[in-house]
C-alpha cells in the first residue's frame, strides 16, 4: 500500500468530499481517503501504480489535483483571491440590487429589463456554483452547491428573477470570503515555516559561502550575525549571544546561549556572533518537525468534528425530504396554493447546507493546535486538545518533571573509619556503569578530584529502581537506596538516623555498602524548577488534582512535594507501579494527565489520558511518544493547555449552537413563510462567517492569569 497526498485546489469546503469520494469510489486499488479542507489536501492510500488516474478522475470533477512529496514542508503560501473575483461580485452584486429596485418600483418581477439585469447577474457570480452542482448533479451528491442550483433554477421558474440573482451574488460572496479566511487559518501554520531564513553562511575550505539551508549537511560549521534568525539547528562552537526562542517556546525572555548549548532553526540571535556545528538537516530541525506535527495533528479529527460531520450526513437528506414534502403536500392533499409552499420549500434547501456547521470545527481546532504550537506545546492531534479541559486529575514524575533532573553532590558521610575517598571511588566506579542521574552525579563529581581512579569493576548488574552492584578487586558493593540496604541486611538505627536528617532537607541519598556493612552515605539534592511552583498552583487554582510519582523515597519526595505545594505523593514507585497507579486514577478519575520525560515513565505515559511529555531539547522520544510535547521543559504550559483546551471547547460548542440556533429559526421563519429566499442565503453564510471567525480568533490565545486568583 501507498499513500500519496494530494493538493486539491478547489477543494475549501466538505461538500467536496462526498464528490471525490464518490468518483474514486469505482477505482479499485483505492484503500482509504483521509481530507484535510484547511490545507486542502487528500491523503490516498493506494496501490495504483499510474497516479495520474486519480489525477485525472479528481481533475474531471471540476478541481485540480497534484500530488505532494510527503515530507516536503510547505513553503508556499495561498494567495489571498485575487482582486478580480472581487470586482466581479461587485458588479453582480450592484446590477442585482438594481434589478431588485426596479421590480420593487414598478412591481413587476417579470419585466424584460429586471430579468435582463438578473440574468447578467447570475452569469457572472454563478458559474462556479452551477458547474460545481451540475457536477455533483451527475454523480448523484448533495452539495451546497447542488442546493443553492436547484433553489437559484427554482425561483427563477416562479418567475423570482431578482431573488434568484441576488441568492447567487450572495452565496458567490459568501464562498469567497470563505476562502479567504480559510487561506488565514492556512497561512498561520505555513507563516511557522517561513520563520527560518533559506540560506546561511556555512564555511567550506575555511570560507565563509552562502548556501541554501537544504543542501546544508550535519557537521558543517555555520555562522549567524547579531539580528539574524538561526538558519538550522545546532551546536555553539564558538562566539556567545543572546537568543529569542520565543518562536519555538513561546517564551519572549532571550536566552544566552554559549559553547555547547544548542540552537534551533527559526529563533533570532539578537547580539553577538555564533558559530555552531549542525546536527540536523533543514527537513528534520525541531521547528520542521513542529510543523509537521501540526500538520499530522489536524488530520485526525477531534469528537465534535465526527459529531458534526455525521449530523451532516443526516441532517441535509432530511433536510431535502422534507422541503419536497413540504412542496408537493400542501398544494395535492389540502388544496393550497402551489406558489408559496414551493417557494418556503426553497428556503428549506438552503438551509439544508451543512457549511456554516461542518466547517466550525476544523477551523476551530487548526487554530488552537497553531496557536499552541507558537506556545512551545505540541499537541498531537484536535482529540487533545478537546478533551484538556476534562482532566481531573494531573501526575507529574518526579526527577526530569518537577525537578530538573540534574542532581548535585551535597553530602559525603563515611562510617567509622572508613576514608571518605575510598567511599567515593567505590561509588563512582560502580555508577560508571550506570545511566542514572544520580550515577551521573556521582561519576562527575569524582571525576573532577586529582586523585580520580575509576576502577574495574566486575559482574555489574543494576537493580532497578533500587541501584547498582558489582565486585571491584574481588569485593561485591551495592549502591543504591535504603530498600536495597534493607534488602541485603546493612541498615541499622544510625543510619537510618542519618538518612532521615538528609532527606528531609530533601535530599535523595544512596548508601555504599558491601554485602555484610554499609560504608557510607552519599547525598545528591536535584533543584526543583523554577516553573514547577507556579504551574502546580495554577493547575490547582484550574481544580485540578495534583500528584507526584517517584521512584524516590517517601521522605525526599515529601520533601520536594511540600516545596512544590504538590496535593499528594507516590514514593517507591517501580516503573510498573507507576503504571498501576496511572490506571487506578484513570478508573477513578477518568481523565487523568501525565506528564515524565519518557525515561522510566513511558508505559504510564501511554496509559494516562493524554500523556504529556518533556521535550528536553526537543528529544525525539518525547515528541513521537506523547499525546502533548512541552517543546522547552517549561510546566507553566500545562494550565496554559487546559485552559486553551476549555477555549477550544467553548469556541466549538459557541459554533455549533450558533449555526444550529440559525438553521432552527430559519426553519420557523420557512415555514410560516416569512423568510425570504435570499434572507435565509444571507442567515446562512453569515453563520458560516462567525463561526470561522469565531474559531480564528484562537490564533492568537494568549497564556492568561498567570498563577492562583481568579476573583482578583
Ligand atoms: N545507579 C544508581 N545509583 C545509585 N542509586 C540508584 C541508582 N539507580 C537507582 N538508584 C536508587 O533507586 C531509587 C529509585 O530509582 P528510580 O530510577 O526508580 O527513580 P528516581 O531516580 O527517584 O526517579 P523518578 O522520580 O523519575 O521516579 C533512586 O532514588 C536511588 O536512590
Ligand atoms: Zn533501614
Amino acid at each position: 500500500m501507498l499513500t500519496t497526498i494530494f493538493t486539491v485546489t478547489g477543494l475549501c469546503c466538505p461538500s467536496e468530499e462526498k464528490l471525490i469520494r464518490n468518483k474514486l469510489k469505482p477505482i479499485t486499488g483505492i484503500e482509504q481517503l483521509e481530507f484535510n479542507f484547511i490545507n486542502q489536501e487528500v491523503k490516498i492510500t493506494h496501490n495504483i501504480k499510474d497516479i495520474n488516474l486519480i489525477t485525472k478522475a479528481i481533475n474531471e470533477i471540476g478541481m485540480q489535483a497534484t500530488p505532494k512529496a510527503e515530507l516536503e514542508p510547505k513553503k508556499t503560501i495561498t494567495k489571498i483571491s485575487d482582486k478580480r473575483q472581487w470586482l466581479v461580485i461587485a458588479i453582480g452584486g450592484i446590477l442585482a440590487l438594481c434589478a431588485e429596485i426596479y421590480s420593487y418600483m414598478y412591481q413587476n418581477e417579470k419585466s424584460v429589463l429586471v430579468a435582463a439585469l438578473a440574468a447578467i447577474a447570475m452569469l457572472l457570480t454563478g458559474k462556479d456554483t452551477f458547474k460545481k452542482g451540475w457536477l455533483a448533479l451527475k454523480s448523484f451528491t448533495l452539495n451546497i452547491n447542488f442546493l443553492m442550483m436547484v433553489a437559484i433554477t427554482g425561483a427563477i421558474v416562479i418567475g423570482e428573477w431578482p431573488e434568484a440573482a441576488m441568492v447567487t451574488v450572495l452565496f458567490a460572496l459568501a464562498e469567497l470570503i470563505e476562502k479567504y479566511s480559510l487561506d488565514k487559518a492556512r497561512n498561520a501554520i505555513a507563516g511557522l515555516m517561513e520563520m527560518a531564513p533559506e540560506e546561511a553562511l556555512v564555511k567550506i575550505d575555511g570560507d565563509w559561502k552562502l548556501l541554501s539551508v537544504k543542501d546544508i549537511v550535519i557537521d558543517n560549521t555555520v555562522k549567524v550575525k547579531p539580528g539574524d534568525r538561526i538558519p538550522i539547528d545546532g551546536v555553539v562552537i564558538a562566539g556567545e549571544s543572546r537568543v529569542n526562542q520565543a518562536s519555538i517556546t513561546g517564551e519572549p525572555i532571550p536566552v544566552i546561549k554559549k559553547v555547547d548549548d544548542l540552537v534551533y532553526a527559526g529563533t533570532i540571535n539578537e547580539n553577538g556572533t555564533l558559530e555552531f556545528k549542525v546536527t540536523a538537516r533543514s527537513d528534520s530541525t525541531l521547528l520542521a518537525k513542529i510543523i509537521h506535527a501540526v500538520e499530522e495533528a489536524q488530520s485526525e479529527k477531534a469528537p465534535t468534528q465526527k459529531f458534526v460531520d455525521k449530523f451532516a450526513t443526516y441532517y441535509t437528506p432530511v433536510m431535502v425530504i422534507l422541503a419536497i414534502l413540504i412542496a408537493v403536500i400542501p398544494p395535492i392533499f389540502f388544496n393550497e396554493p402551489f406558489y408559496p409552499w414551493f417557494a418556503k420549500a426553497l428556503v428549506l434547501l438552503v438551509i439544508a447546507c451543512p457549511c456554516a456547521l461542518v466547517i466550525s470545527t476544523p477551523v476551530t481546532v487548526v487554530s488552537g493546535l497553531t496557536a499552541a504550537a507558537k506556545h512551545g506545546l505540541l499537541i498531537k492531534g484536535g482529540t487533545y486538545l478537546e478533551m484538556g479541559h476534562k482532566l481531573k486529575v494531573i501526575a507529574l514524575d518526579k526527577t526530569g518533571t518537577i525537578t530538573q533532573g540534574k542532581p548535585t553532590i551535597t553530602d559525603i558521610v563515611p562510617f567509622k573509619g572508613i576514608d571518605p575517598h575510598l567511599l567515593l571511588q567505590i561509588a563512582a566506579s560502580l555508577d560508571s556503569h550506570s545511566e542514572h542521574p544520580i550515577a551521573q552525579a556521582i561519576v562527575n563529581y569524582y571525576e573532577q578530584k586529582p586523585e580520580a581512579a575509576l576502577q574495574d569493576v566486575e559482574q555489574f548488574s543494576a537493580i532497578p529502581g533500587h541501584g547498582v552492584t558489582g565486585q571491584i578487586h574481588g569485593t561485591l558493593y551495592y549502591v543504591g537506596n535504603h530498600k536495597l540496604a534493607e534488602d541485603n541486611k546493612v541498615c541499622n538505627k544510625n543510619i537510618e538516623a542519618e538518612l532521615e536528617r538528609l532527606e528531609k532537607e530533601g535530599k535523595t541519598t544512596i548508601i555504599i555498602s558491601t554485602d555484610k556493612e554499609a560504608l557510607g552515605l552519599i547525598a545528591v539534592a536535584d533543584s526543583i524548577r523554577s516553573s514547577s511552583v507556579k504551574a502546580i498552583k495554577a493547575l490547582q487554582a484550574l481544580g485540578l488534582k495534583t500528584i507526584m510519582l517517584t521512584g524516590d523515597n517517601n521522605i525526599t519526595a515529601e520533601a520536594i512535594a511540600q516545596q512544590v505545594g504538590i496535593d499528594k505523593v507516590y514514593a517507591n514507585m517501580l516503573p510498573e507501579d507507576k503504571l498501576a497507579t496511572i490506571d487506578k486514577l484513570v478508573t477513578e478519575y477518568k481523565y487523568v494527565g501525565m506528564v515524565g520525560d519518557g525515561i522510566n515513565d513511558a508505559p504510564a505515559l501511554a496509559k494516562s489520558t493524554i500523556g504529556f511529555a518533556m521535550g528536553s531539547e526537543g528529544t525525539d522520544i518525547a515528541l513521537e511518544t506523547a499525546d502533548v510535547a512541552l517543546v522547552e521543559n517549561n510546566l507553566d504550559k500545562l494550565p496554559f493547555f487546559v485552559n486553551l483546551s476549555k477555549k477550544t471547547f467553548n469556541t466549538l460548542i459557541q459554533n455549533i449552537s450558533f449555526a444550529i440556533l440559525v438553521k432552527v429559526i430559519f426553519f420557523v421563519l420557512a415555514i410560516f413563510g416569512k423568510a425570504t429566499l435570499w434572507m435565509a442565503v444571507l442567515a446562512d453564510m453569515g453563520s458560516s462567517l462567525v463561526v470561522i471567525f469565531n474559531g480564528l480568533k484562537l490564533l492568537h490565545y494568549k497564556p492568561v492569569n498567570k498563577g492562583g486568583c481568579k476573583k482578583c
